[in-house]
Parts: C-alpha cells; sequence; structure tokens
C-alpha cells in the first residue's frame, strides 16, 4: 500500500505555463522516497499541493488511504513539514521555540525533551536560535514538525546551504527517525549523491513530468535496458548484414557497429557465428553506466 499518492497532479501558475504535467507520486510505507529532480522541475509546487498549501486545479491526492480533499484536518495532524526555510523564532532557544509549537498542536509537552534529544538539541540549553548554526537550526525545524508525533514527514531540501558535516548529521538524524521510529519521510532534493546515499526509494522530476519512479535498482535496470553493445570487427559491412538478416537491429558509426543490449548467452552466440562466417572480433564492449549518467541520461531527455 502507499502511505502517499497522487493522481494526475497537474499544475499551472500561469495559464501558458504548465509547471506539473500529471504527476503521479507513490510513496510506499515505511520507505524513505527521494524527490529528485533540477532546480525549478517542480518539487516545491508538488509538495506545497500534497500538503494543501497550494490550491490543488487537477488531480488527487491521498495520504494513509484518505483523500487531502475530503480528510484535509485528520492528515495534516499525522504529518510533519518542512517546506522552505524553518519558522523559528530567532530570539528564543530552542526549547521554547518547541514550547510555542507544543501548545499550537497541543500534544504531550514530554515530547520537547524527546524531540530535542533526537535531534541532538538537548544541550544548547539558554542558547538562542540566532546563535545557532544553520544545520543546528534545520534540526530544530525537524523537531518541531516531529513534535505531534507523526506517521509522514514531507521535506523540501532540508540540507540546501549545510555545510558537509551539516549534510551527514541530517542524513543520519532522518535514517534514523525512519528506522527506529518508523516514520515514512518523503524528501526533495537537486543532488543525486545525498538522494542516493538515504533514499531507499525515488522520483525524478524534469520540467514538471515525473521521468522514472523505483527503487535505485530498477533505475539501473532500466537504463541498462536501453544501453547498447560497441562492436569492432575484420570487416564491419559484412557483421552487419549477417547480423541483419538474424533481425538483429545494428548501426554503424565510423568503424564501429552499435547493437542493444543483449543477454550474455546472445553475446557468446553471436560471436561465434561471426567467427565461423571469417569475421574477426577486434573489441566488444559493454559500457558501464553510472548513476549520475542515468540520471544526467533522464533529465536531458525532454
Ligand atoms: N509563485 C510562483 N509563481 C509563478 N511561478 C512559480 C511560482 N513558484 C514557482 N514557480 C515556477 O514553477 C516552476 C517550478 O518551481 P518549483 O519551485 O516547484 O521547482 P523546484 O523543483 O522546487 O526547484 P528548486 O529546487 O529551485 O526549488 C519553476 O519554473 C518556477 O519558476
Amino acid at each position: 500500500m502507499y502511505l502517499l499518492e497522487t493522481e494526475g497532479l497537474s499544475y499551472q501558475f500561469r495559464k501558458e505555463e504548465t509547471v506539473l504535467n500529471n504527476i503521479q507520486l507513490q510513496v510506499p510505507e515505511g520507505s524513505i522516497y527521494g524527490f529528485l529532480g533540477p532546480n525549478g522541475a517542480g518539487k516545491t509546487t508538488t509538495l506545497k499541493l500534497v500538503l494543501g498549501l497550494l490550491r490543488k486545479q487537477k488531480g488527487r491526492v491521498r495520504i494513509f488511504g484518505k483523500d487531502l480533499d475530503f480528510d484535509r484536518l485528520s492528515i495534516l495532524q499525522q504529518t510533519g513539514s518542512l517546506i522552505e526555510s524553518p519558522s523559528l523564532y530567532l530570539h528564543l532557544t530552542a526549547r521554547e521555540n518547541l514550547l510555542l509549537y507544543q501548545r499550537i498542536y497541543q500534544c504531550n509537552p514530554n515530547r520537547i525533551s524527546y524531540v530535542l534529544e533526537l535531534t541532538g538539541l538537548s544541550h544548547t540549553g539558554n542558547k538562542r536560535c540566532s546563535s545557532f548554526s544553520l544545520g543546528m537550526n534545520q534540526r530544530l525545524a525537524i523537531a518541531v514538525a516531529l513534535l505531534h508525533n507523526p506517521r509522514l514527514l514531507i521535506l523540501d531540501e532540508p540540507t540546501n546551504g549545510l555545510d558537509p558535516s551539516g549534510i551527514i548529521e541530517m542524513r543520519e538524524l532522518l535514517r534514523s527517525i525512519n528506522r527506529n521510529m518508523g516514520i515514512t519521510i518523503l524528501i526533495s532534493s537537486h543532488l543525486l549523491s545525498e538522494i542516493e546515499k538515504l533514499a531507499t526509494h525515488t522520483g525524478i522530476i524534469n520540467n514538471g513530468s515525473l521521468v522514472f519512479q523505483g527503487t535505485f535498482s530498477q533505475l539501473m535496470q532500466q537504463q541498462q535496458a536501453a544501453c547498447s553493445l560497441f562492436y569492432k570487427t575484420s570487416d564491419n559491412l559484412a557483421a552487419q548484414t549477417f547480423l541483419r538478416q538474424r533481425n538483429i537491429v545494428v548501426d554503424m558509426d565510423q568503424d564501429t557497429l552499435i547493437l542493444p543490449l543483449l543477454p550474455r548467452e546472445e553475446i557468446a552466440r553471436i560471436n561465434r557465428e561471426l567467427m565461423k562466417e571469417g569475421i574477426d572480433l577486434f573489441q566488444v564492449h559493454a559500457p558501464e553506466t553510472s548513476l549520475e549518467q542515468t540520471f544526467m541520461n533522464l533529465i536531458n531527455q525532454n
């Protein structure tokens, strides 16, 4: 079951410009779902629609099996979020900020010490948030989001602007929240390297369209299926004719034949047959595709 799903979510800020086009997000329960895409792809707009912070124009949002249009309050009571910069009172301490939110949420005051401990802010005492590092303030914002004990956390680029150690701390915090508290996390980022280290699932958005959704191994498999084999032989023309007669799609680029990626057994069979035809094989090459290359291919497609 998906804890969060959208169906046909589309959005326009202006009539002539579609910012989101038919987004079908499927966030599995218990996952860390990395919502990846370059700047301006539509991540924040999607997350705002999912939280009801923007008025929906087209499509549906279902969270915990409930429709956002009909059960908004009960959905939001079980959802923590951090969209854009955190709303903190910088002249107050971490505990004072949490006290304010605890009164708004009307949750158990014991939660304050618990979330301070969880986010590593227990020892900040009387220090005002204005003297906190960006990383500490981001962690406090996560503490606020966790205060009412949500089942789902929605975070829009929470590591933006953090230094490398802040990024690592945030990653470890989110991992432990997911593992130890069973909270599903939907997190957006424009950095593949960050999402790859943290997420169990990913959705890749580009120009307002979801271009991939699944696990990272599914992403690699999809890319492998679209890969090519490169052959260099003693007689490329004869080899091309021979392969085409066996219904194998072959292109030629200068001194190289380009075939679709085939199963290993099929490659071995082709090699044997070419040699029987008196065609020598000088090189068979299947370039490895990195996750980064796969990501770039996807976002350069449209
Ligand atoms: N309030 C707005 N009015 C008009 N256009 C907007 C508004 N907010 C966002 N946009 C446009 O919508 C598109 C998607 O923006 P969005 O902020 O959702 O992207 P993003 O993927 O979150 O990017 P970033 O990583 O830069 O935050 C962009 O072209 C942006 O310029």
